[in-house]
């Protein structure tokens, strides 16, 4: 390599700072090395000699696996030194005036130290801890640790390096305190330990088990190497990403094969039963009914279609009401779409679409349904149903609401029942099943407001079945109302007994929120709380939406096969800068030489070059013979002048 290539980085101008390998005159000082010494370290900037104990920095995180068997060293919190006992000083600050030193690096002689072929994550883990540094610690640290480096040695000596899930007793075993220790190949796992999918649950609905057309994602893959200061920073909260996703799995479900579903009807497709096949079924009316879930394909969502089986219709004017519903939309409502007729199940049936909303449970699944007995103290014991009071009053605002949309526009309910209310998400209730008796009952004409009369007088039947957790409450009234007096509070009986008393004409839903009062302003309260919190949780996503487009340009710039030759990407052009800080924020090993995979050093490294911080950090060359200070804003320019000019074309 030229010596007196002054031109190198000249665009933009940089302050890039070299290292040049040192020589053999110098034993003592140590070679630099593009090695990570343990994860943690990266948080802070890499300082030039660095320390080659792993350390895990109690100032910037702190260790949830401090006492569980961590292998890092955790200096006491009271210890204001950064710096672990024995290790040796750091070196000064590099003088400022070397920021514009022109950059020559020499090419060694010696070869890279060999790396070991890849080993799963949980290894690496383990064995992380640098065989080297051992005398510098202190001798307890050092055993404990020793003894964690011969376990994963020799838990390393039995891995097939070419198969890199053939490592068995890595696959999901337990942690100490109960949770799963993530699988070296986390596809291995059954679907119920990573999904929470209840299997057995799932029996009843389905003689054959559901087929999913995705793999199941394992939540704790990319989730891992979060420590627990930057859980909240960087991705929506655990809860809600699995709720989510299960959302989202439930979506790609398809049924089994051979019930006998038509392939397609009125343009929605892949059907999926929601209800289990063959189990006893309430009727609807004089009606049995079926629900599915359906792929439409005009905008490619799912719906749910609720089947009527051998439905004649008489006149098409029956379709009117659809239209009303159709119009109204309304947060404690599912939305009806259309209704039509159709042979395709080899009957005359009557199919109403409405909005899917995936994961629903009926309010009798959540509330009334008897809970299998659990074991409690050594016995087992039955489940208490009770509704807890702040949400039955939730629910009575939620369906008082819904049912007010609706008599103000000019429509009846009809329907107001535990099985055909949905719970679709935290307390959140939706009336669903709307339009469908008006349907079914065109020709039996009657009054709207005798119809919306009766609404009420549902839904006061519906909070005594709630307040009782039985379906069967209003058969004998007395107990009812007793049972409302003695578990919960007068304003919520007078509100049962309200509603279902013969008011006259011109008792109405209105005259409900004057008796819930103030209870109305803590419902307000918590949905704006609730708003709040999902708004936090965008923001969190939001700085991923950044990072994923730094991601992109980064992949756009680096390895273009037509710029293979150019040399300002070899490494004297001005490019180098760009392909060693990818080296450093992707390509670390550790003392061993292994892959470190480490997304919160990722992270913090991507923070830092989108916002262009003085913050200098050492890029080593893979030859490990030079290594060039830069400070995240060079790195920054140097990035941005690339992709301008890959968009310039
Ligand atoms: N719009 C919807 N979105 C998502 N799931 C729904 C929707 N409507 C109904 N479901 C689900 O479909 C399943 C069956 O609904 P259905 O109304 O038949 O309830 P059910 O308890 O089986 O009542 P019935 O005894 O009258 O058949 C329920 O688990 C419900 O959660």
């Amino acid at each position: 390599m030229a010596h007196g290539d002054m031109s190198f980085f000249s665009r933009p101008s940089s302050s890039a700072v070299k290292i040049t390998a040192p020589t053999a005159d110098e034993p003592d000082s140590p070679k630099p090395s593009r090695t990570l010494k343990g994860p943690f370290h990266l948080l802070a900037s890499v300082p030039i000699r660095s320390n080659p104990l792993p350390r895990y920095p109690p100032e910037t995180v702190s260790c949830k696996f401090q006492d569980k068997g961590c292998i890092y060293y955790h200096p006491s919190r009271d210890d204001p030194s950064p710096v672990p006992p024995e290790s040796p000083t750091p070196a000064p600050a590099l003088p400022a005036q070397a920021v514009n030193a022109p950059i020559f690096v020499p090419k060694g002689q010696a070869g890279s130290p060999s790396l070991p072929a890849a080993v799963p994550a949980s290894i690496q883990q383990q064995a992380s801890v640098s065989s080297d540094s051992s005398s510098e610690r202190p001798p307890s640290v050092a055993s404990e640790h020793e003894q964690q480096l011969e376990q994963a040695e020799a838990e390393l000596d039995q891995y097939d390096p070419y198969d890199p899930y053939a490592y068995a007793g890595h696959n999901g075993h337990s942690s100490e305190d109960g949770g799963l220790v993530p699988s070296a190949n986390p596809y291995e796992l059954s679907a119920e330990h990573m999904l929470g999918y209840d299997a057995a649950a799932m029996d009843p609905y389905y003689p054959t088990p559901m087929t999913y057309t995705r793999q199941p994602l394992n939540y704790h893959l990319y989730t891992l190497p979060r420590p627990e200061t930057l859980a909240h920073k960087f991705f929506i909260a655990d809860d809600i990403r699995e709720e989510l996703q299960k959302r989202s799995d439930t979506i790609h479900t398809t049924a089994p094969p051979n019930i006998g579903l038509p392939e397609e009807l009125q343009g929605y497709h892949t059907l999926v039963p929601l209800e289990p096949i063959g189990a006893d079924r309430r009727k609807f009316g004089n009606w049995y009914s079926w629900v599915y879930r359906g792929t439409s394909s005009t905008d490619g969502g799912t719906y749910v279609l609720r089947r009527v089986e051998n439905f004649r219709l008489m006149n098409q004017s029956a379709f009117g009401a659809i239209e009303a519903w159709s119009r109204l939309r309304h947060p404690n409502i599912v939305s009806v779409h259309e209704a039509f007729t159709t042979r395709a199940f080899n009957d005359s049936s009557l199919v109403v679409v409405y909005d899917d909303h995936p994961n629903a449970q009926t309010l009798y699944e959540a509330h009334i349904k008897p809970k299998a007995p659990q074991f409690q103290n050594g016995r087992l014991q039955a489940q208490s149903n009770r509704i807890a009071e702040r949400t039955i009053w939730s629910y009575v605002i939620q369906i008082a609401n819904a049912i007010k949309a609706v008599h103000d526009a000019g429509l009846a309910v009809r329907l107001i029942d535990p099985t055909k209310i949905l719970i679709t998400g935290k307390n959140r209730i939706r009336i669903g099943s709307c339009g469908i008796v008006d349907v079914l009952m065109h020709d039996v004409h009657s009054d709207v407001s005798f119809m919306q009369q009766d609404d009420l007088t549902m839904f006061g039947a519906l909070v005594f079945m709630l307040c009782c957790a039985n379906l069967g409450a209003m058969n004998n009234l007395q107990k009812a109302i007793d049972h409302v007096g003695r578990n919960y509070s007068v304003d919520l009986k007078s509100v049962a007994l309200f509603l279902i008393s013969k008011g006259g004409p011109h008792k109405n839903i209105g005259q409900l929120f004057d008796m819930i009062g103030s209870r109305l302003l803590t419902e307000l309260d918590e949905a704006q709380s609730g708003v709040d919190r999902l708004e936090n949780e965008l923001m969190s996503e939001l700085e991923n939406g950044r990072l994923v487009r730094l991601l992109c340009k980064f992949g756009f710039i680096n390895e273009r096969p037509e710029y293979n030759h150019e040399a300002r990407w070899s490494e004297t052009g001005d490019r180098y800068i760009i392909k060693l800080f990818r080296d450093y924020v992707f390509h670390q090993v550790d003392e061993l030489g292994r892959p470190v995979v480490n997304l919160t050093h990722v992270l913090a490294c991507l923070n830092k070059l989108d916002a262009g911080t003085e913050e200098r950090i050492m890029l080593v060359s893979r030859d490990e013979q030079s290594c060039l200070v830069v400070s995240y804003r060079e790195v920054k320019a140097c990035v941005e002048t690339a992709f301008s000019e890959l968009t310039r074309g």
